[in-house]
């Protein structure tokens, strides 16, 4: 990222890294810029009173930072950088910021923009642009960020405010009747939390997967429902978890919540030992059972159902317990642990499946060569990986069949409901020793969002700006368009070339692998190789950071396979829950192992699909963005480490947003919309209508005219010259 020099830096002309003159400028100015950044840092009194980063001067990465860490001290986390709002975990409740008269004060302020810097802000801008019914009338509010640095927290914030200013508070059927929609819409957030949050490393209430809320509004914006998308679920977690990590919040919330007779029915004896339930002993406030259950029975999950799905998770508990010996004789399958036994009876009976089957099917495997059927008794290693598969394959159903009872619950009929805001709340970008296929779609999930980003405002407002033939100097950002294209593009790419390995129907070498993608891919910036490494590896250069990916198991990974065995036991199931989740017609799930080539469908083809329709979501809205910041690792309050600040900054190009936003039109509306509401201060409509049919086709054509340029119009009409 290259040195920014301000507005006012170059006479108002000059922005950053102009491309006109840019060398002869900052070569003069070298000097000058840095007794003016002395200048600016000399008296750090004053650093905390920005409360628009747009106002810095000059604006760059060790400017920005010294305010958001002086503001960070005297307590204030939110700060306007352009049109992005940067939120600093405050790792400690600081409950006047989010009281109901506040969301009040935000809602009801007659200029929001005005009032201090707040995740409100953005929310109530993106309800009045709805109010408004400009178009694009939908609203998406994307908020990003690493792992702790406070996504859920804002999104649920977010869900909160517009629980109170959108409700439905003159409807006397919402009011009086069973649950209004908008508490439960919020109880959605501690259920999805339950099943979808884990403790990890970095966030004791981690979100394993992605999601988009969409919350409904009638014409007269009041809620009426939502709706939940989620993205790729890290069900691996069921079944191992890394160490100092822990399981998914739900099975501690059983294990430590049940009741006497819960135990009882779901064999939970108090103090007993899983192996797929490490650090129990520690204590978090997100292992509220109670808290779940009123939330899942206010959701229409009643205490029958509820009943079900904790006797199945304990079942899950008792399956991780199953440990085999390994098989002297290849021909004879393995023989579980003496200590396992008792485990096979218990999960079988609490999934309600024959133990004898279930036994089978974790150690013997089905081979079909056209009519024929061989059995085939498994490794001791394939007997782990089976039972692993078949955890997270009830675990994974079981809670997209929750997300869908959850939009049963909430999602308002079609006819109820015209516009909606979206809150995303995704997995930020990963990073770690060891990476795998699971952090290649987090970050390439991370690298289409910041394309977004870049497509939708950054480069947008410059291409408009140059449309518009406006006085402009071009800012540098960095496109991630060609990591983009390594990871998705055609004809080829890392997803292509993995989904190859995976058609082709044999187990995959890694060494191959990784000579396959460096020959095809070679003319790409974006990848590399560690070359020191023994493992067989691929770096990609994110738009955040390199991250080095490990080939071993990848393909294994993108294929996923459910070996059909495993379905049919659960489809033989005589528990409720387990054939609502495996009905028959799955006897048509593609089976990896057959020779139907063509219809394996991946994990990351299903994934891209499905981040493809968010992308075409999201382009269909007005974006808005929130990034949330960690100021420190150790989750700690009030400490703000500078470097760890200082990388989430670059990686999000927050400097350049800054300066984009610095120097360009703020507010933007249609040009139609423009002359529709203030053309009638114009005394002479028929100049004003032929103005508009003399406008030049190309500022026609564009619908998003600066506001300024739209003054001017309006000024010229009522002053002709
Ligand atoms: N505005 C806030 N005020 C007080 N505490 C906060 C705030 N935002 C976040 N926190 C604290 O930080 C923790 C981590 O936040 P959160 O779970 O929202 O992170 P995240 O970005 O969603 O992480 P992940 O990607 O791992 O899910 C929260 O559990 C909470 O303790």
């Amino acid at each position: 990222m290259s040195a920014p020099y301000s507005k006012d830096r170059a006479h108002g002309k000059l922005q950053v890294n102009g491309h006109l003159n840019k060398t002869s400028i900052t070569e003069n100015l070298d000097e000058s810029f840095e007794e003016e950044l002395n200048a600016f840092l000399i008296d750090e009194n004053h650093l905390h009173l920005y409360d628009d980063l747009t106002k810095v001067n000059p604006i760059t990465t060790k400017t920005v930072l010294k305010c958001l860490q002086a503001r960070y001290a005297t307590e204030v986390f939110y700060t306007n950088a352009g049109c992005t709002v940067v939120a600093v975990n405050p790792f400690q409740p600081v409950y006047k910021l989010y009281s109901s008269e506040i969301m009040k004060q935000y809602h009801t302020a007659p200029h929001p923009q005005e009032s201090k810097p707040h995740i409100f802000t953005v929310a109530e801008q993106a309800y009045r642009n709805v109010q408004s019914q400009i178009e694009p009338v939908n609203q998406s509010i994307i908020v990003s960020g690493e792992s702790g640095a406070g996504k859920t927290w804002t999104s649920r914030c977010l869900m909160k405010f517009y629980a109170t200013v959108a409700a439905a508070y003159d409807s006397h059927v919402a009011n009086q009747t069973v649950e209004r929609i908008e508490s439960r819409v919020l109880d959605s957030n501690p259920v999805m939390e339950a099943f979808g949050n884990a403790c990890t490393l970095r966030n004791n209430n981690s979100s394993r997967f992605g999601k988009y809320i969409q919350l409904q509004l009638n014409s007269t914006q009041q809620i009426t429902g939502a709706s939940i998308q989620t993205y790729l679920l890290e069900k691996t977690r069921v079944a191992h978890q890394a160490p100092s990590e822990r399981n998914f919040h739900i099975f501690y919330q059983i294990t430590n919540g049940a009741t006497e007779l819960e135990r009882a029915e779901w064999n939970l004896p108090e103090g007993a030992q899983f192996s797929w339930l490490p650090n129990s002993d520690k204590k978090l406030e997100e292992d509220c059972f109670v808290v779940t259950k009123d939330a899942m029975l206010h959701l229409g999950i009643d205490h029958f159902i509820q009943n079900n799905i904790f006797k199945v998770l304990s079942g899950l508990l008792h399956l991780g317990n199953i440990h085999f010996a390994d098989s002297l004789d290849e021909s004879q399958p393995c023989e579980p642990l003496s200590e396992a036994k008792d485990f096979i009876a218990v999960t079988a009976n609490l999934l309600r499946i024959p133990a004898s089957s279930l036994l089978d099917m974790l150690r013997i495997r089905t081979i079909t060569a056209g009519k024929q059927v061989f059995k085939k008794p498994c490794k001791k290693s394939e007997c782990d990986t089976r039972r692993d598969c078949l955890a997270k394959t009830i675990y994974a159903k079981l809670f997209d069949w929750l997300v869908t009872v959850i939009n049963e619950s909430i999602c308002a009929i079609s006819d109820k409901w015209t516009n909606f805001i979206g809150l995303l709340d995704v997995y930020g970008f990963e990073s770690f020793p060891q990476n795998n296929l699971e952090q290649l779609c987090i970050n390439y999930a991370n690298e289409k969002l910041q394309q977004h980003f870049v497509t939708h405002y950054l480069k947008a407002q410059q291409d408009e700006y140059a449309a518009e033939g406006l006085e402009w100097s071009f800012i540098s950002y960095q496109d991630n368009q060609s990591c983009v294209a390594l990871l998705e593009g055609n004809p080829v790419s890392v997803f292509s070339l993995l989904n190859e390995e995976c058609r082709l129907n044999r187990s995959s070498d890694a060494a191959q692998l990784q000579s396959r993608l460096e020959k095809a891919l070679s003319h790409n910036k974006c990848i590399g190789r560690d070359m020191f490494s023994k493992l067989p590896n691929f770096i990609v250069s994110h738009y955040a950071g390199k991250v080095q990916y490990q080939i071993e198991d990848m393909a294994e990974k993108n294929k996923d396979p459910v070996p059909p065995e495993l379905l049919q036991l659960l489809q033989e199931s005589e528990d409720s829950l387990l054939k609502k989740l495996f009905p028959d017609e799955n006897n048509k799930v593609t089976d990896v192992n057959t020779h139907n080539r063509t219809a394996v469908v991946t994990v990351v083809s299903k994934f891209k699909g499905s981040l493809e329709r968010l992308m075409q979501i999201l382009h269909s809205t007005t974006p808005h963005y929130i990034r949330c910041i960690k100021p420190n690792m150790e989750c700690k309050a009030m400490i703000f480490r500078k470097e760890e600040v200082l990388s989430q900054l670059e990686a999000c190009g927050i400097v350049e947003t800054i300066h984009i936003s610095a120097a360009g039109f703020p507010i933007r509306i249609s040009f139609q919309s423009f002359v529709g509401r203030y053309g009638i201060i114009a005394p002479w409509q028929s100049t004003l209508q032929s103005y508009i049919k003399d406008c030049s086709p190309a500022k026609k054509r564009r619908g998003n005219q600066p506001f300024s340029y739209c003054c001017t119009i309006l000024l010229e009409v009522n002053n002709p010259k």
